[in-house]
């Protein structure tokens, strides 16, 4: 009786229409962002919606987001939990999933300095270097036999290489992970299936029956991943006995060692250090590359911007050599072409957050435990934010000092507050460096006499929303001499 009195009592956001015991699933198609959008449309702001049993909370404006990840960080900076990552994280012992508590703090705090630091990305930057000239190389002899390339691929393949030769100190082929998948594509089936609304979250009492068989396909894919996983562990912990005395530490050593030394302060074996492994490669990889592959889209779809930011490279670097990453900041243009595009095709559009305990938001209680997304996709395209906010213009931020670090709810492609992306600083050099590399050294040219306006920009939804089709296209080598 004194749940239903507090039931009554709780003055909820605005929600849109529901049906009884499915509540508002039936509102939702492929993809949630878009559908979520629409319905902030008719219903504000901020707007409750039951699917099944879950309640959620979707907050579609700047003042909302500053509210959820900056007012209120401290109550609604949970995740919110599901089949497919509880199974994936080996029960929420990764960073990405981890509750808010001391060991999601020590952990983020051990991966932003054994990884993510400024020096630690520092160190890396001569093989970052090696990697992007060999990627060059590959498309300059693609460009001597006038070949189509597979831009996302080649761009996929790269970031995966970059990534895992600082994380594990090693490249892998295709065929470590999987026999018949390639390594990108089971990260991206991952990151896809694990996205995808499964109704054992919705309605708990049947989510044994598995109607879907995402339970099955996740159990399949962690298996892929556990795997491989163990199989470099035991790789490193036998090149730990033979080389003793050497350095060379990779991220995994040093997770292995916190194991062993059993200092930690918390709870860490084995699958603790398998899960964070996990969120280095799905969280490092998909991001920084699908971030790589909505630029080249956009530039490839809009020529004039391409030759305005070819222009402000070889002003400084000219055509005789590469771009050096010491060159990078002085690139303005390229940071509003990166900075227009996140907001666009931010990868991650919807931030997904969880309520530690019942608080007020807007003047509407939030229960504890619903879930929170902030709708990033949908700020970046409101048309009371961004004046034509449809249309690709770099110049909008020229002269602007609106930043994409967090400070700025407008523009949240990394979040925002204590759960914001402490990948930001390696993610967004990738990106700046993989950019500014594709354009200087390669004119482009879209495949089969397809119009810039012919390019099919359309989005497949996961945790990361990548292009539906891969981009293809022919380039032509623009520098003076091989680099
Ligand atoms: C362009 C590249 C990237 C983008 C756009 C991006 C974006 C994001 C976003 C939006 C979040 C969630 C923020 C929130 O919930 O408020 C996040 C979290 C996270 N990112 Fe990134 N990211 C990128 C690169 C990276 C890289 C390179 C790494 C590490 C190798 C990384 C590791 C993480 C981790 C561990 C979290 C979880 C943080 C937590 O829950 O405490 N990210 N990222």
């Amino acid at each position: 009786q004194w749940q239903r009195k507090k039931k009554i009592e709780l003055h909820l956001p605005p929600a849109p229409k529901g049906l009884p015991i499915i509540g508002h699933i039936h509102l939702l198609g492929k993809n949630p962002h878009q559908d979520f959008r629409r319905l902030a449309q008719q219903h504000g702001e901020i707007m409750y919606m039951r699917l099944g049993s879950l309640p959620i909370v979707v907050v579609s404006s700047p003042a909302a987001a500053e509210l959820v990840l900056k007012t209120h960080d401290a109550v609604l900076s949970d995740r919110p939990h599901y089949l497919s990552t509880t199974r994936l994280t080996y029960g929420h012992r990764d960073v990405i999933f981890a509750p808010c508590g001391p060991y999601w703090c020590n952990m983020r705090k051990l991966c932003t300095l054994e990884l993510l630091s400024g020096p630690k990305i520092n160190e890396f930057q001569p093989m970052r270097r090696a990697e992007l000239g060999l990627t060059v190389e590959g498309i300059r002899r693609a460009a001597e036999g006038r070949e189509v390339v597979d831009v996302s691929a080649r761009v996929a393949e790269l970031v995966g290489d970059m990534n895992c030769l600082m994380v594990f100190g090693r490249k892998f082929v295709d065929r470590d992970l999987d026999e018949e998948l390639g390594f990108k594509d089971v990260i991206d089936e991952t990151t896809r299936v694990a996205a995808q609304p499964n109704l054992g979250d919705y309605f708990p009492s049947v989510a044994a029956l598995d109607l879907q068989g995402l339970n099955r396909r996740i159990k399949k894919l962690s298996a892929t991943f556990d795997g491989f996983l163990d199989t470099i562990i035991d790789d490193h912990v036998e090149k730990k006995e033979q080389e003793k005395e050497k350095k060379g530490w990779y991220f995994v050593d040093v997770m292995m060692a916190i194991m062993e030394s059993g200092g930690a302060g918390f709870d860490f074996d084995r699958r603790h250090v398998k899960a964070v492994l996990l969120d280095m490669l799905i969280g490092g990889i998909d991001t920084t590359a699908t971030t790589v592959d909505w630029i080249m889209s956009e530039l490839m779809k809009n020529p004039t911007v391409m030759k305005k930011l070819q222009k402000e490279i070889e002003e400084v670097v000219g055509l005789d050599q590469m771009v050096d990453k010491s060159q990078l900041s002085s690139f303005k243009y390229l940071g509003c072409v990166v900075k227009e595009s996140l907001r666009l095709h931010p990868v991650a559009p919807l931030l997904a957050h969880a309520a530690q305990e019942e608080c007020e938001l807007m003047g509407y209680n939030i229960p504890g435990k619903t879930h929170v997304f902030v709708n990033v996709w949908a700020i970046g395209r409101d048309s009371q934010v961004w004046p034509d906010p449809e249309t690709f213009f770099p110049e909008r931020f020229l002269g602007s000092n609106i930043d994409l670090r967090g400070r700025d709810f407008q523009l949240l492609p990394f979040g925002s507050g204590r759960r914001s992306c402490p990948g930001l600083q390696l993610g967004l050099m990738i990106v700046q460096s993989v950019v500014a590399q594709l354009v200087h050294c390669f004119d482009w040219e879209l495949p089969d006499g397809m119009l810039p306006d012919q390019l099919d920009m359309s989005e497949k939804y996961g945790m990361v929303i990548s292009r539906a089709k891969h981009l293809m296209a022919i380039p032509t080598y623009r520098l003076n001499k091989i680099v």
